[in-house]
């Protein structure tokens, strides 16, 4: 079989950015489109409609659009084989679901640092879903911070722990130490090693200790999750 036919294209939709990238083994992925979620069209997609996909989408319309095209295509969700004990009151969000099992490449229990639209912080101890944490995502509390005041900018994040001697550096500093506190608060507790991932992980690993980066962690599990379900075998 050539090997163009055994790549699988992997979507990662989420509130800000549809993201996607080739892989064929799990471990490298090629990023081919990142997006903005409302400029998403599935044009996109017309380059590898022959390729299996495997979809991790947080966003309803993008997944209604997908399958309303690609009706084989594979979503992640919590109804699928999982390699991860998942008991949860609501629908898990398939980004966490991915990133968690993403995790398992690291060992079998961690914290996973999410930083996009949401921060996400979600334990894992021996390949069980212990629980979470949701708050706002650094851009959109910087958004907040705008659009619910009077007097306070819109303001870029430097990544800073010192206190702000200026109302740009008190926003910038507050959102940062907010969010890596909340982090490192989470470590503290569990004591447990930690893999971040999204836009901020990046400016947030250099803040903690026991921290990696990954910024494929979702692509990972997505392709795991899609591997371990089946999504190779022929329909
Ligand atoms: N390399 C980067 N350095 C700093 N900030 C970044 C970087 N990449 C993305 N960002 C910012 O981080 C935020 C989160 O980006 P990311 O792509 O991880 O998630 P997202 O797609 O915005 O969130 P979601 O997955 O929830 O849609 C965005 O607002 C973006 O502006
Ligand atoms: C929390 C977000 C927004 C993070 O992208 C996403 O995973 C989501 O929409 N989740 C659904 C709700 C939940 O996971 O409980």
């Amino acid at each position: 079989m050539p090997s163009t036919e055994r790549k699988v294209l992997l979507i990662d939709a989420g509130n800000t950015r549809v993201k996607g990238a080739l892989s064929e083994n799990g471990k490298e992925f090629n990023s081919v489109f990142n997006v903005p979620t409302d400029k998403f069209r599935l044009e996109l997609l017309s380059p590898f409609s022959n390729l299996p996909m495997a979809v991790s989408s947080v966003v309803p319309e993008i997944s209604k659009i997908i399958k309303g095209k690609f009706p084989k295509a594979f979503f992640v969700s919590q109804k699928l084989n999982l390699p991860i004990e998942i008991n949860y009151k609501s629908e898990l969000g398939a980004d966490r679901i991915s990133n968690m099992v993403g995790g398992l490449f690291y060992g079998s229990s961690f914290i996973v640092g999410s930083f996009g639209t949401a921060t996400v912080i979600d334990i894992v101890v021996d390949r069980k879903f212990l629980g979470g944490y949701i708050f706002p995502g650094v851009e959109t509390m910087v958004k907040a911070l705008s659009r619910f005041t009077r007097k306070l900018p819109e303001v870029n994040i430097t990544p800073s722990l010192n206190p702000g001697k200026s109302t740009e550096k008190c926003i910038s500093s507050g959102i940062f130490v907010s969010t890596v506190g909340a982090l490192s608060f989470v470590q503290r507790k569990f004591n447990l090693p930690t893999i971040v991932t999204g836009g901020y992980g990046r400016l947030i690993k250099g803040f903690l200790n026991r921290t990696a980066l990954d910024e494929n962690l979702t692509f990972r599990g997505i392709y795991r999750i899609f591997e371990i379900n089946g999504g190779n075998s022929p329909q």
